[in-house]
């Protein structure tokens, strides 16, 4: 089924890696000491296929690592950058600093080309305006003519593989990014959930993440999450996800 073929409201299948038997080769260009507000850091820039230039941000002494802490972070613009609340990549990209800096050896590995997952930044303003009009974000993307998730990890197989971490503890609620990396010889040796505090905007694209692209995220139904104004002009207060374990009636999933 491709994935133009995706029925509204449906599940999105999962997605076979476009480079099953292998990563993507990737070249270190160069790398310097970061120091951020979590601590001090390495980052290494690498170019990939397609003119592409990624970063690495590590902390502490990675290679032969069997089972470091890694966060693959796709490019968002929007969320990173600019602190937009219509997603949660800005709050998962700063915990995700904050956890590997913390435990003192892991990486970030920031995947640029994966913007709008893998359709770029104009399409995905694109794909904004349209769930505006009451599209979620798979709809609105298949409305486009454009993949659900166009997203490729052979390169960010290929960075691991060049930091010689031979296996990973992987900062991700996407079971699909799992498998994607596992395909691309990375033992995947742990999931650590990453939740991210949730606002009006996000929450209903977290819950359409979780419905139909199988994200799994708890917490979404608590009772602080639920409650969360909605729409244009709520309040930005951020209301805490947990991991609890969500009450038998959960609301309905996010269609405005
Ligand atoms: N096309 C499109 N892309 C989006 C939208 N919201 C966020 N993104 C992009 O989605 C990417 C992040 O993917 P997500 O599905 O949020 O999360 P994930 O990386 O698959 O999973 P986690 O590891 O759990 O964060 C970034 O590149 C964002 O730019 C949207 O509504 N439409
Ligand atoms: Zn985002």
């Amino acid at each position: 089924m491709s994935e133009a073929a995706v029925a509204p409201g449906s599940r999105v299948p999962s997605r076979p890696s476009a480079h099953p038997d292998g990563c993507a080769g990737v070249r270190r260009l160069a790398q310097a000491r970061i120091p951020t507000a979590h601590g001090e850091l390495r980052c290494v820039a690498y170019a990939a296929a397609g003119g592409v230039e990624h970063l690495a941000f590590v902390a502490g002494e990675v290679s032969g690592a069997a089972d470091a802490l890694v966060r693959l972070h796709s490019e968002c613009a929007t969320g990173d950058l600019m602190g937009s609340l219509r997603c949660d990549c800005g709050a998962q990209l700063d915990e995700a600093l904050r956890r590997v800096a913390t435990e003192g050896t892991g990486a970030v590995v920031y995947l640029r080309g994966h913007e709008g997952r893998g359709i770029g930044i104009a399409a995905k303003l694109r794909a904004y305006q349209l769930q505006d009009t009451g599209l979620d974000t798979v709809d609105a993307n298949v409305a486009l003519g454009l993949p659900v998730d166009g997203r490729d990890y052979g390169a960010g197989a290929a960075i691991l593989h060049d930091l010689g971490i031979t296996g990973v503890r992987l900062l991700t609620n996407n079971p699909d990014k799992v498998a994607a990396l596992a395909r691309h010889g990375v033992r995947v040796a742990d999931r650590v959930p990453l939740l991210a505090p949730t606002h009006g905007e996000s929450l209903r694209y977290l819950r359409t993440k979780r419905s139909r692209m199988g994200h799994l995220l708890d917490g979404l139904d608590s009772p602080a999450a639920a409650g969360t104004p909605t729409g244009p002009g709520s309040s930005d207060q951020p209301a805490t996800m947990t991991t609890a374990s969500a009450p038998a009636t959960a609301p309905a999933e996010e269609r405005p």
